[in-house]
Order: structure tokens, then C-alpha cells, then sequence
């Protein structure tokens, strides 16, 4: 979309609210003006504002020729630059990334009231569960994470779950163009942490759970859960929904200054999960709060969900939409695509896809992969893990894969490490199991596998890349293939098991 040109003293004048220190123009007069703020010169376009942002691989003041010679109208710099480009000189580009990202984008974010969704598993389902009830009440709403942007029929790519400041409110302006009232923002601790959502206050902040995850970024998981806890902050949310089922839930809800709904299991939850189960027709919820009982139908399969069907129920609720309208919300939402996605069955085996990246998220994949094995079922298990990034995680990864029946070890995308090291450091984990485990580093070959040794009461279960359809073996971003695991497993199933012959739909079931 084309964003409206912002004269270069607005610009300065709203850089000079940034705390800090002193903003310096440095050329350019008050007829200049600017289009879009951008911080990547391989976006850059004619008459952006290009902002030099200092990163941990390289310095964006390196690529102040570039962005000029691709037409940039002006500079954010944290020092001068020898280019012949108006610049505005401020004491942390990074800083600004927020308040001049909003200002070029025409402050969009004025017209939309937002919902923020953070946690370690859960931010993707539970955003679109949630955007989904808001839209059910009658009020447009956008949603941005992993899943790239939406807003009714429309969708738009995004590289990061939550995108950079300005790239995040020129999505916050396409929903508005496009007649959202509201917004639903997947808040990665990242992005709290990088300054990514400065500036945008919420109505209210969602947090779906906790375990230990993204420490290369963090350290120590303290750090991870201070991230977190930033949406939380009476500057940046009115009210807050959390789910207590885990300790670091609970401490957020006991430390919050904002106004906290407590969901979970627990009995002094405000939303209580009386019980539910779950099958490959869907899941079913039974809720209780201080209006009584509930019973919620989802299309989502898996144990997985019911906090996250919890939570967006409370959001909801928080957000004033009647418990009927939510109800309704709830039952109409697809499932996100590659979150439990479920394939097969019908007198062949289930496939089931899913994004688990996390111990805890393995455990509760494999759990659901049980529910929906028919008597006698088994669970084979493909597992990976993505090379170059949180490596702490590989052993707890392969001890949660201890409660699968077979594990078959694969890639997942090493990025440059050696993806026979990953697999022996997944092993770790498996060491002594009584679950069988194969290696087949081609992942393809792997699911292939899979499925062909499922019977028709057992379940394939593909976890780690979920939605994901690239897939990167080198430190080359353009040497990225093709691979869609539910593609892969689709045809393997029809490969192996012919096409659907009968019907079958057991329900788990758990009263807690
Ligand atoms: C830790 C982190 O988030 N880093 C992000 C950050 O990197 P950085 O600050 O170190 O930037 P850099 O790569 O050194 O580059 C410095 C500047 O030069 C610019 N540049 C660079 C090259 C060039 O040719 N021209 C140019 O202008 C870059 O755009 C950047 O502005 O800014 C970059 C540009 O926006 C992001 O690509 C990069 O995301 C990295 C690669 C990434 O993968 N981040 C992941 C871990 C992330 O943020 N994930 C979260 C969590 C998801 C979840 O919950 O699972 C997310 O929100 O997606």
C-alpha cells in the first residue's frame, strides 16, 4: 500500500519525544518530505525514510549508499554518514524505530483497538482463535504472527512472527485501509525485548503459557520471562489474561500491575477448564466463571488447545463480547494450518503435523497423537530439530520423544551444522528408551517411512515445521528448498494407503 509523505520536521518533531538525548537535523528543509519508514536498504524505494539500524550481524550505516542509490529521500542515523542524504542524527535508531514507524504509517494503530498474545506455545492458535471471536462479534479484526498478516479475505507474508516496528504498523495501516476495528499482535519475547511493538498499547495482553525456549536470543530464562512479562506493564495494556496451569504463569499473574484474569485448571482460576476432550472431528471444552458454565466446540484438535480455546474465551470476555458470540467464534475457526493439522484416517493411518519445537510442546504433541490412535495404536514420531539455534533444547527434545512408540530421526534444516550431529544430540535424549529409533537424515525419505509403517490405527506424527514450506540447509538464505511436511505426508498417505475407505472419530476424554 502506499503510505501517505510526512514533512521532515513532523518527523523531527516526533523523534524528539523519544527520551534519550538530543535529535539533530542534519540538511534538509521543512519542504523535504519522507514515504515509509524502512530499515532494510533491499526495501528501500523512492522517497523512504531509511533507518540505519545497528545489528548483531552487520551495521544498516553500511548500507546507507545502497539505500540512496535505490532512492531514499533521508537518513536515520545514530552517527553521520559520508551520503549526500538529509539526516536526522538521534542517539538510538533502534528507539525510533517505533514512534517514526507509527508517524509514517499515519499512526494507525489510533483507529484500532489492539490484543496482544504472548507465550512460549499457543501465541499462533490462540490469536487466530481470538481474531476470530472478534470478528464473530461484528468487529473487523486484524491479525498478525508466524502465519503472516490477515484481515478478512486478505493476507500478507511477514518474515518474523512479529515484525519489525515500522513493517508492523504500515500491517496495522493495510488493516485499517481494509476496515479492521481491531487487531490481534503475536508478541514474540523477541520483539518485546527489541523494541518492536514501543509505542502500541493494548486493551488486552494474553500470556498462553511458558517453558524454557529462544535463550540464544535471552541467556537465562529469567531474562525470557521478564520479556514476556513487559506486555504486561500498565504502559502497554489495560488488562491482562493469563494461564496459570504452569509456575511461570502464576508468578505473572501474582506480579502483573495490571488487572489479571487467571485461566487454567487450578481451583482458583477465574476461567475454570472443567474438563474436555478431544478427537479428530475436534475439541470440546467444558468452562466455568463467575457466570456460570460453559461448554465450547472447536474444529481445533488436540489437549493442546483447551488453554488456548480458555484463553481466547477470557480475552473475549474481557473485550465485552457476549459468551454466546464467543461460543459461536470459537466453533467457527479453522485450524491454523500446520498447528495439529490432521490427515488420513478413514481406514488409513492419521497424520498428524504440527509445530512443536519445545519439550513441553513434543510432549503434548505426542499426547494428542495417543488420543487419536485407534485400539492397540501406535505413535511414530519424526523428529528433527532446526540446526544454529537453541541448541539446549536438543536432549529435552529427544527425552520427550521417550513416549512415542518409533522415532524416526531426521533433518529439520541445519543451517550449516552437521545435521548427523543434531540427530545424535536428539539421541541423547532417547538413550535406553523402550521407543525404537531409526535415522533417516532425508526428510522426505522420513515421513515416507513413517507412513508407510503406520497401520491403520496408528498415528504419524511430523512435528518442528509446522507451516513452514522453506526449508534451509546451509548459512544461504537462497539456498532455501521447498518442503511442505503436510505435502510430503499427503502424498505419502496416498502413496501407501490409497485414498479414504471408512470413517472413524474416537474422543479422548478427560474430566480434571
Ligand atoms: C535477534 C533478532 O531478532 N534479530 C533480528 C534483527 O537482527 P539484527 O538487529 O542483528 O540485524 P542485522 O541482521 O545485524 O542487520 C542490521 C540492519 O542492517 C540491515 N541490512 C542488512 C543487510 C543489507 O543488505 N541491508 C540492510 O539494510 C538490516 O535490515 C538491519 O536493519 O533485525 C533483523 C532485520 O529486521 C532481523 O532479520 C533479525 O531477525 C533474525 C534473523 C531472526 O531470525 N530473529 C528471530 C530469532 C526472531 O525475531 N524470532 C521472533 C520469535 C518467534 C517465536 O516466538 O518463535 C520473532 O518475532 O519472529
Amino acid at each position: 500500500m502506499r503510505l501517505p509523505p510526512v514533512t521532515w520536521s513532523d518527523v523531527e518533531r516526533r523523534a524528539g519525544t523519544v527520551p534519550g538525548g538530543p535529535v539533530t537535523r542534519l540538511g534538509g528543509d521543512d519542504g523535504l518530505t519522507v514515504r515509509g519508514l524502512v530499515t532494510d536498504s533491499r526495501r528501500v524505494g523512492p522517497g523512504s525514510l531509511f533507518a540505519c539500524v545497528r545489528g548483531a550481524a552487520s551495521d544498516g550505516h553500511r548500507f546507507a549508499a545502497a539505500a540512496a542509490r535505490a532512492g531514499a529521500a533521508a537518513l536515520l542515523v545514530d552517527r553521520p554518514v559520508d551520503v549526500g542524504l538529509p539526516q536526522l542524527h538521534v542517539p538510538s535508531v533502534r528507539a525510533q524505530l517505533g514512534p517514526l514507524g507509527a508517524l509514517l504509517a499515519g499512526d494507525p494503530a489510533r483507529r484500532l483497538r489492539l490484543a496482544g498474545v504472548t507465550g512460549s506455545n499457543g501465541k499462533t492458535t490462540t490469536s487466530t482463535l481470538l481474531r476470530g471471536v472478534l470478528d464473530a462479534a461484528g468487529t473487523r479484526a486484524g491479525v498478525v504472527g508466524t502465519l503472516g498478516a490477515q484481515v478478512g479475505t486478505r493476507s500478507r507474508g511477514t518474515s518474523l512472527t512479529t515484525p519489525e516496528a515500522p513493517e508492523l504498523h504500515e500491517l496495522l495501516a493495510w488493516m485499517v485501509e481494509a476496515g479492521a476495528q481491531r487487531a490481534v499482535v503475536e508478541a514474540s519475547s523477541i520483539a518485546l525485548d527489541m523494541g518492536r511493538i514501543d509505542g502500541l498499547t493494548f486493551d488486552v495482553a494474553v500470556f498462553t503459557g511458558f517453558e524454557e525456549d529462544h535463550l540464544d536470543h535471552h541467556g537465562t530464562i529469567e531474562h525470557y520471562w521478564a520479556s514476556k512479562a513487559r506486555l504486561f506493564e500498565r504502559d502497554r495494556t489495560t488488562a491482562g489474561v493469563v494461564v496459570v496451569d504452569d509456575p511461570w504463569g502464576r508468578r505473572l499473574a501474582d506480579q502483573a500491575p495490571v488487572p489479571v484474569t487467571r485461566v487454567g485448571s487450578a481451583e482458583d482460576a477465574d476461567v475454570r477448564v472443567l474438563g474436555w476432550r478431544t478427537g479428530a472431528g475436534g475439541t470440546e471444552v467444558l468452562l466455568a466463571d463467575d457466570t456460570g458454565g460453559h461448554r465450547l466446540h472447536s474444529p481445533l484438535v488436540g489437549r493442546v488447545h483447551v488453554p488456548n480455546l480458555a484463553a481466547a474465551w477470557a480475552a473475549g470476555r474481557v473485550l465485552g463480547v457476549p459468551a454466546t458470540t464467543i461460543a459461536d467464534g470459537l466453533a467457527t475457526v479453522a485450524p491454523p494450518r500446520g498447528r495439529n493439522t490432521v490427515l488420513g484416517g478413514d481406514g488409513r493411518p492419521t497424520v498428524v503435523v504440527d509445530y512443536a519445537h519445545t519439550p513441553r510442546a513434543l510432549a503434548a504433541a505426542i499426547a494428542t497423537a495417543s488420543d487419536l490412535c485407534g485400539p492397540g495404536g501406535r505413535v511414530h514420531l519424526v523428529l528433527g530439530a532446526r540446526g544454529r539455534r537453541d541448541r539446549y533444547k536438543r536432549q529435552g527434545l529427544g527425552e520427550s520423544a521417550r513416549a512415542a512408540d518409533v522415532v524416526w530421526l531426521t533433518n529439520e534444516g541445519s543451517h550449516g551444522e552437521d545435521p548427523a550431529a543434531i540427530m545424535a544430540e536428539l539421541r541423547v535424549g532417547l538413550l535406553g528408551a523402550a521407543a525404537s529409533v531409526r535415522t533417516v537424515p532425508d526428510r522426505r525419505a522420513a515421513i515416507l517411512a513413517a507412513v508407510r509403517a503406520a497401520g491403520p490405527a496408528d498415528v504419524a506424527l511430523v512435528v518442528g515445521r509446522g507451516h513452514e514450506t522453506r526449508m534451509l540447509d546451509t548459512t544461504d538464505p537462497r539456498d532455501a528448498v521447498h518442503l511442505d511436511d503436510a505435502e510430503v505426508a499427503n502424498t505419502a498417505l496416498i502413496a501407501e494407503h490409497g485414498l479414504p475407505v471408512a470413517a472413524d472419530d474416537d474422543l479422548a476424554e478427560q474430566a480434571s
